[in-house]
């Protein structure tokens, strides 16, 4: 896999909806999804969207470990989710620190909600449903919000 340059906020690809995915099984996908996990866990990142590696598809990745502003995340393998939709998401809401790959020396209090459901396509194809809390909902929120051209600072009150 290879290590992708990532855009930085500016680039006018972190401002646009990215598209569904509609050829998964493609080389060119699977490949994307290798690369972009690379380039994650390089970047020592949590979560990575295709349109910060200037691919304006719908297609995240998210990798919590526990880190030291949060040293109680829970420590995951890397999940790529490909068209995810969040189908819902608790009125109930935390606030935490955010950074963003894309938005270098950056770090600020954001309030997301606590809880949420997302629906996705994972790498083989299939269509999974799962509930996420805490941190690890903070980063899928995070990231879609990429894929609809939203960076964090936008969502600072
Ligand atoms: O690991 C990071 C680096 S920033 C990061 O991993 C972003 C994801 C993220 C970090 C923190 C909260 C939510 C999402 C990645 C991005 F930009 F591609 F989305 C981190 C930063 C602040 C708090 C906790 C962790
Ligand atoms: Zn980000």
């Amino acid at each position: 896999p290879n290590i992708l340059r990532i855009a930085q906020q500016g680039e006018p690809i972190l401002a646009q909806r990215a598209a569904n995915v509609t050829n998964l099984h493609d080389a060119t996908i699977q490949n994307l999804i290798d690369d972009m996990q690379a380039t994650l866990l390089a970047a020592n990142g949590v979560g990575i969207a295709a349109p910060q590696v200037f691919i304006s598809l719908r297609i995240i990745i998210i990798a919590s470990r526990p880190k030291p502003r949060y040293p109680d995340a829970p420590l995951m393998e890397p999940l790529a989710m490909i068209n995810p939709e969040i189908c819902w998401q608790s009125p109930d809401t935390c606030t935490g620190w955010e950074g963003c790959l894309s938005v270098p020396d950056a770090r600020a209090p954001v309030s997301r909600s606590n809880h949420l459901r997302v629906r996705y396509l994972t790498r083989k194809g299939e269509i999974i449903e799962t509930e996420y809390v805490g941190f690890v909902a903070r980063i899928i929120q995070h990231e879609c919000d990429h894929l609809d051209g939203v960076l964090f600072p936008e969502r600072v009150t």
